[in-house]
């Protein structure tokens, strides 16, 4: 699949992870940041410049207030506006949010017994799930221990990575062989080939060098932005830029995508993720791995997927749909959410993960001793 095409199935890698033999590759495009190297060569769409501040388009106007609340104060923001401490109405609200949505660690059990006679799948976002959220997205790394927690965890049970980064990227990041990947919300999965023409992707790489260039080069003025390529999705960061130059980011962006008829916005966490317009997210490449790994029958597979973002609610939809197994909320604070349950943060998440580990060991020794 390609920014561009509007193509229904994702592009599909070699069967056996962190094997290379893939097919259709992108271009070598690298992230792109100010301090970096800009681009010389190559096409890109220059939109006209418009007055910082003047949202003269409504759909402008309804991402910028969704710019405004993707991102909601963190835990951390709210204790430092009341000194210190956390309000009473600010953990009220998150007790009250937790009833709806439960910690996965006091319902640990309730989780476990579910699962009996099954077999879990474990599905994991990388940022802000298996690694804090940071201002630089090259630092956001993840710990030794959640390393360790997620490697004990693809000992006992299929684990996948489902991230909007490319799946190089997310590989890299995780350094794990013995999971399966996902990058680029799905579109792009470790699987059976799919032959592709060479023609076919020869003119995928030149538009998608197109829109990434259009991209950088028109935000490129605003101090703090930062495009990612993604190869099949691209990510424009707001998160260091002043808020005062959003509405001009939101404008830029509506610009872009009225040349763009085939591509869509979606939100992250203070970043604007640029994709085609298909039916492809990460609740798809749930269903395409659970399918493709031989486990869709939720009569004996729970399939459990931890994420913190909007993104993520695609996969948790996709789970909530007919019971079929449990979307985990990453959240110190109350959120929207599909999700079942809930963890506080990424050390929740590894503790989670490292339950799930004993719990496994535990019930594979009591069943030696009773055998
Ligand atoms: O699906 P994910 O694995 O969660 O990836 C989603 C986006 O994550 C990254 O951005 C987010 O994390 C950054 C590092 O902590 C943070 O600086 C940024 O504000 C967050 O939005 C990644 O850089 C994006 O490309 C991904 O699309």
């Amino acid at each position: 699949m390609d920014m561009m095409s509007g193509q229904s199935s994702p592009v599909l890698t070699d069967s056996s992870p962190m094997k290379e033999s893939r097919v259709g590759m992108h271009s070598s495009l690298t992230s792109y940041s100010q301090s970096g190297t800009s681009f010389s060569t190559g096409k890109y769409i220059q939109i006209p410049k418009k007055k910082a501040g003047k949202l003269e388009d409504a759909m402008a106007n309804g991402w910028l207030d969704a710019m405004k609340s993707s991102s909601p104060p963190s835990k951390k923001l709210f204790k430092d506006l009341n000194g210190g401490v956390l309000s009473s109405d600010d953990e009220f609200s998150y007790a009250s949010w937790m009833c709806k949505h439960p910690s996965a660690l006091s319902s640990f059990a309730e989780i476990t017994n579910l699962a009996k006679g099954k077999k879990i799948a474990i599905f994991l976002d990388y940022d802000g799930t298996l690694s804090p959220i940071v201002d630089d997205p090259d630092r956001a790394v993840m710990s030794d221990n959640m390393r360790s927690a997620v490697r004990d965890v693809a000992k006992y049970f299929p684990t996948a990575i489902i991230s909007g980064r490319s799946r190089d990227k997310v590989c890299d990041l995780v350094g794990l062989e013995e999971l399966h990947y996902a990058g680029s919300h799905g579109l792009d999965i470790m699987g059976p080939v799919h032959k592709v023409s060479e023609a076919h992707y020869n003119s995928i790489n030149s538009t998608d060098q197109q829109v990434f260039r259009t991209l950088v080069e028109n935000v490129k003025d605003i101090e703090g932005t930062r495009v990612e390529n993604h190869k099949f999705c691209a990510s424009v960061h707001y998160r260091n830029v002043d808020q005062k130059d959003w509405p001009t980011i939101a404008q830029r962006m509506h610009d872009i995508l009225t040349n763009y008829p085939r591509l869509r916005l979606t939100h992250g966490r203070k970043v604007l993720e640029v994709r085609p317009v298909i039916d492809w997210d990460k609740g798809k490449a749930v269903e395409f791995l659970l399918e493709s790994l031989g486990l869709s029958d939720s009569e004996y597979v729970l399939p459990i997927y931890i994420g913190d973002d909007k993104t993520d609610e695609d996969a948790f939809k996709v789970l909530r749909r007919g019971n079929r197994g449990y979307g985990i909320l990453v959240s110190p604070v109350p959120k929207e959410t599909k999700a079942f349950f809930s963890l506080r943060d990424p050390s929740e998440v590894q503790q989670f993960l490292e339950a799930l580990v004993k719990w496994r060991e535990q019930s594979e020794s009591g069943k030696r001793m009773t055998d």
